[in-house]
């Protein structure tokens, strides 16, 4: 494949603006995206898929890179991709036999598999011989999944109204309303997008709203609503009949969730921000199922966020358990008795998912439920992202 000076050029300043900057990789792709309209479809995949996978590859790019320089870090991605390199000044110094001749020094995992090495020593204790593999899949780029809106649409219709315009999709077993794209593009110009058809939604995060379990006419509580990814979802399972409180404590994500719901033709959602523990309070026993979809590290969708492992520590990891653990404390009580409540995370490690429920299970507020099933999945067994899901009854 050629190289571009100005494809690249974008890649480079994306970069440094993730690092030096300390911003996040997609706002950063989408800025960059934006503010050069004259590229193609081509430049803005190269741009994006280049810019996401040496940010997966930070670690062991600059192992093997001859310095810091930027083209450089460009240039050791280029080459450990298996490219060539054109005769640009700006790679001078660097070609792929000292290349290969570093990295074939490499021996340890957390750089081969470039993570942080905290995190290597802590997923190994927590996953034991799970982790080797399992972070080898998620340093694999995720494929691009989306859910259908069954308000406006069916899985089959989409498919065939998808394939007449050339994108091919396929309908993954055991998920019912998903469709995966056979090839990577950018499905957000599609007008059955606009049309609110479907939404991008993983498939294991859709197994999320099914588990619990709602039928129309319910009354649900999504108390980590977020931008609504689950309300649409459970709003959709409900057939837009009862009520959908959707909950964060950030408005402007709940204000995105607003925007849609319109698009989705969803009007049972209502959004509520969180002011304290009043908020709270107020709904007690009020929900006949609730959500509790958690804030969480991200390590079980690694392969959509590879900036995610830079970003976190030891000490974010363990605050954001604490949040889990307060959450569930607190939050249980809008449970009617009778009631079903969902825990779930995007999180593959143990201390963030059933060590939690046992923990709350233990404590006093939890000897009023029971845990009915969890699941566990993990990347490298479902082939999509990593996800906890644990669904649990409030006693009569
Ligand atoms: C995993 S995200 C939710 C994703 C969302 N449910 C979706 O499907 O798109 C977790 C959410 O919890 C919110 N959050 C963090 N702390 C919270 C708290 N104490 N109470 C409620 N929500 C909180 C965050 O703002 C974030 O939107």
């Amino acid at each position: 494949m050629k190289l571009h000076t100005s494809t690249v050029h974008g890649v480079i300043t994306a970069i440094e603006d993730i690092f030096k900057n300390n911003r996040y990789a997609d706002k950063v792709i989408e800025k960059t995206l934006r503010s050069n309209p004259k590229w193609g479809a081509r430049d803005r995949g190269f741009i994006a898929e280049s810019v996401y996978d040496m940010v997966r590859w930070w670690k062991l790019i600059n192992k093997i890179s001859p310095s810091d320089n930027t083209f450089h870090l460009f240039g050791t991605y280029w080459l450990l991709q298996g490219n060539e390199l054109p005769d640009w000044k700006e790679f001078k110094g660097i070609d792929s036999k000292m290349v290969e001749h570093r990295f074939n020094k490499i021996q340890d995992r957390a750089t081969l598999q470039s993570i942080p090495e905290w995190l290597d020593e802590m997923g190994e204790s927590l996953l034991g011989e799970m982790w080797d593999s399992e972070i080898e899949t998620l340093n694999t780029q995720a494929d691009v999944v989306l859910r259908v809106n069954t308000l406006k649409t069916s899985r089959e219709d989409l498919m065939n109204r998808l394939a007449e315009e050339g994108v091919e999709t396929y309908a993954p077993k055991g998920y019912k309303d998903a469709l995966v794209l056979g090839k990577r593009q950018n499905i957000f110009k599609n007008p059955a997008f606009k049309a609110g058809m479907f939404e991008v939604q993983d498939a294991s995060s859709q197994l999320v709203a099914q588990a619990l379990d709602v039928v129309p006419g319910m009354r649900v509580i999504d108390a980590c609503a977020g931008a609504g990814g689950k309300s649409l979802h459970l709003a959709a399972l409900m057939e837009n009949k009862g009520r959908i409180l959707s909950m964060d404590i950030e408005g402007w994500k709940l204000q995105n969730a607003k925007l849609r719901a319109r698009r989705a033709g969803v009007s049972i959602i209502e959004p509520r921000v969180i002011e304290g523990n009043k908020t709270i309070k107020r709904l007690k026993e009020s929900a006949d199922r609730l959500l509790l979809d958690v804030p969480c590290t991200g390590l079980g969708v690694l392969r959509r966020n590879p900036d995610t492992k830079w970003k976190i520590s030891p000490e974010s990891v363990a605050k954001v358990q604490e949040i889990q653990q307060e959450i569930i404390q607190n939050y249980s009580a809008m449970l009617k008795p009778g009631g079903i409540m969902v825990y779930a995370t995007c999180s593959i490690l143990p201390s963030e998912n059933q060590d939690q429920i046992a923990k709350f299970l233990a404590s006093e507020k939890g000897k009023a439920f029971e845990l009915l099933e969890d699941q566990k999945v993990l990347a490298q067994e479902s082939g999509f992202d990593g996800f906890y899901i644990a669904k649990l009854k409030k006693k009569e």
